[in-house]
């Protein structure tokens, strides 16, 4: 729907893309007949006369119901509630987008050298809307607003609002996606932004297939889960181009994560500017080209420098070494933190809780740290049963009709459904496919901490002439790289080989990280190693932390917990001194148990 032919501008019965025709304003005062000076998008439908200037909208966005005349973007219906609006004054009506003010125009091309072509190219358009205003006079006040709109195949998803006081606002109840999505659909190359007027700054030194993320520098990339097949797969080259703050770091770590380092190259700018577009503004066209030319092309593999490392190497210069997660376990957290990069092989007599105690990791992991899983365990199918474990775990009570409501059924498929992917490949349990599969995850969901259990499922291919210690050592290896390339936790569960009973007592022997059964390099090439022993006779779980690579994610020892039959979790708590005597809680804590909900 648009009114192309209403203001008099010939598209030549084209419907979409963009075209040069003669402007209606000003060609009948032309000497130059043959000029096309009308710049027009058929897609976005703004229009922009390179020699009166003339510019506006066609747009009428003609959505289900909408009439032609309508106004161009209705808001949809507010949801839920912004209690600083009073409701005098909330957003109401439809605020109509039409073209950008002159002012406006002048303002992007003189201030942020964005060319009004670009601007037109992009669909950026003006609409006097009700912002909510922060500082002293906090409020709702009618402001002139350059609108982004964010087109999804053509179709307009969302408008963010932006004032000249850089207050924000986007349509309510709208969905968030990047800026400029659909130019990048089927690009051999793209460019990541942090905001429009990036984009726009790449946009104007000729680069279209340029996106900005919806969240700014908000490090949690949930529109990626769904975008990351159908706009990244194919992508040989993704430059980040983000902001060189902590937050535009942070933001700039997690995509080279999720999409491959291998294939990001980061541009920067030089010491004085943090973004493409102070860098366009200050030196022109050419030298944002040049940064671009200029970021660093992904290393060859398995070779690093420290240029390869700089995004690392300068949070180690500003934070200094973490010192890892904590699980929220004060017991186990004074001696084990946990990081990403880093292999954690579990061991541990069978049926003494080992994937018990890796589902309470990963759970806490979820919980508390807003980490993702993925689960290689074939030991634990039909995966309904494990999901149900790890839901009586987050509700702190059984997962059965008796105990736990529809509504806390509903709440616990949701958050487990975000949170935890199980791989079950079809027949082929090689660790080169399962590693494949669990990077895959990494790109579309983002996952931090895979878990592998146990180790023998894996359908291993030792080759000709080495020996199960080459084999293992190389195995290790192979765990590490992908913990590393992906910045992932890797749990591994390992079981131990037949342990000898004690004399007299005939009690199983407790193993060690050294008696996992084929070679002594599970413990040597570990991150992290902890053994789960079951004492029931004495009603608790030790813990047993046996190996921490570096000091500053713990130290040796071991943690005690009782472990509740009914939700699977494990508390810590406090040893009874002798046998017979009773087991206390950890100090301070009211119960042996917990109940309470985790989501
Ligand atoms: N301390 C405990 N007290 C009672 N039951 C437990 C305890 N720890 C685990 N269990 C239960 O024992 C069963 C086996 O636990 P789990 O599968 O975690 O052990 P595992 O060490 O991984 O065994 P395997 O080596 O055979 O895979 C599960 O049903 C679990 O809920």
């Amino acid at each position: 729907m648009d009114r192309f032919k209403e203001l008099g501008i010939d598209t030549h019965g084209r419907t979409s893309g963009k075209m040069k025709t003669k402007c209606p304003w000003c060609h009948a005062q032309r000497t130059d007949k043959r000029d096309k000076s009308l710049s027009v998008n058929l897609d976005t439908k703004l229009y922009l006369c390179h020699y009166c200037g003339a510019h506006g909208s066609a747009a009428i966005y003609a959505g289900k119901g909408r009439k032609l005349g309508d106004p161009l973007v209705k808001f949809p219906t507010a949801t839920g509630s912004n209690s600083s609006c009073p409701p005098t004054e909330k957003p109401h009506g439809d605020p109509e987008q039409g073209a950008l003010t002159q002012k406006q125009i002048e303002w992007c091309r003189d201030v942020r050298h964005i060319p009004p072509e670009v601007l037109v190219e992009a669909g950026v358009a003006f609409a006097s809307i009700s912002m909510p205003i922060s500082g002293k006079e906090k409020g709702w006040e009618k402001r002139d607003c350059l609108c982004f709109n964010f087109f999804e195949n053509g179709e307009l998803v969302n408008t963010k609002f932006r004032d000249s006081q850089k207050h924000f606002k986007l349509l309510q109840g709208a969905r968030t996606i990047p800026y400029n999505i659909d130019a990048i659909r089927d690009t051999p190359e793209c460019i990541l932004v942090e905001g429009e007027f990036d984009a726009l700054s790449y946009m104007a030194v000729g680069r279209t297939d340029v996106i900005s993320v919806p969240n700014g520098a908000n490090s949690q990339l949930d529109w990626l889960d769904e975008l990351s097949e159908s706009h990244f797969e194919q992508k040989q080259v993704i430059y980040l181009s983000v902001d060189t703050d902590r937050k535009g770091r942070e933001l700039c770590r997690e995509l080279s994560r999720r999409l491959g380092v291998d294939r990001c190259r980061i541009v920067t700018y030089g010491e004085a500017y943090k973004d493409a577009n102070e860098l366009l503004v200050a030196e022109g066209p050419d030298a944002l080209l040049k940064a671009l030319e200029d970021a660093p092309i992904p290393r060859l593999e398995g070779t690093f420098t420290a240029e390869d490392l700089r995004e690392r190497l300068h949070q180690l210069f500003e934070e200094g070494y973490t010192s890892g997660v904590e699980l929220g376990i004060p017991n186990l957290d004074e001696i084990m933190r946990l990081e990403t990069g880093r292999v954690l092989t579990v061991t541990g007599i069978p049926g003494h809780g080992k994937s018990d105690f890796v589902d309470e990791i990963v759970l806490r992991l979820c919980t508390r740290q807003d980490w993702r899983a993925g689960y290689f365990s074939p030991e634990n199918t039909p995966i309904e049963y494990h999901h149900a474990k790890l839901a009586e775990k987050l509700l702190g009570h059984r997962f059965r009709k008796d105990f736990s409501t529809e509504e806390e059924f509903a709440r616990v498929v949701d958050y487990l459904s975000q949170r935890v992917w199980h791989i079950l490949p079809d027949g082929d349990f090689t660790l080169g496919n399962v590693l494949s599969k669990a990077r895959e995850l990494v790109h579309r969901h983002g996952i931090r901490v895979f878990v592998i259990d146990p180790y023998n499922y894996i359908n291993h291919q030792i080759p000709a002439g080495m020996t199960e210690t080459g084999y293992i050592g190389s195995f290790m290896n192979s765990l590490a790289r992908f913990a590393r390339l992906n910045s992932c936790l890797v749990i591994l569960v390992a079981h131990p080989r037949k342990m000898n009973k004690q004399y007299g007592t005939q009690k199983t022997e407790v193993p060690t990280m050294y008696d996992i059964n084929g070679s002594a390099n599970f413990f040597n090439m570990t991150d992290y190693g902890i053994v789960v022993d079951r004492q029931d006779e004495m009603g608790i779980v030790y813990i047993h932390v046996e190996k921490t690579r570096f000091r500053n994610f713990g130290t040796k020892g071991n943690a005690a917990f009782c472990y509740d039959v009914t939700n699977g979790r494990y508390s810590p708590c406090t040893p009874p001194p002798e046998p017979g005597m009773q087991v206390q809680p950890w100090k301070g804590a009211k119960d042996l148990f917990s109940s309470e909900g985790w989501i």
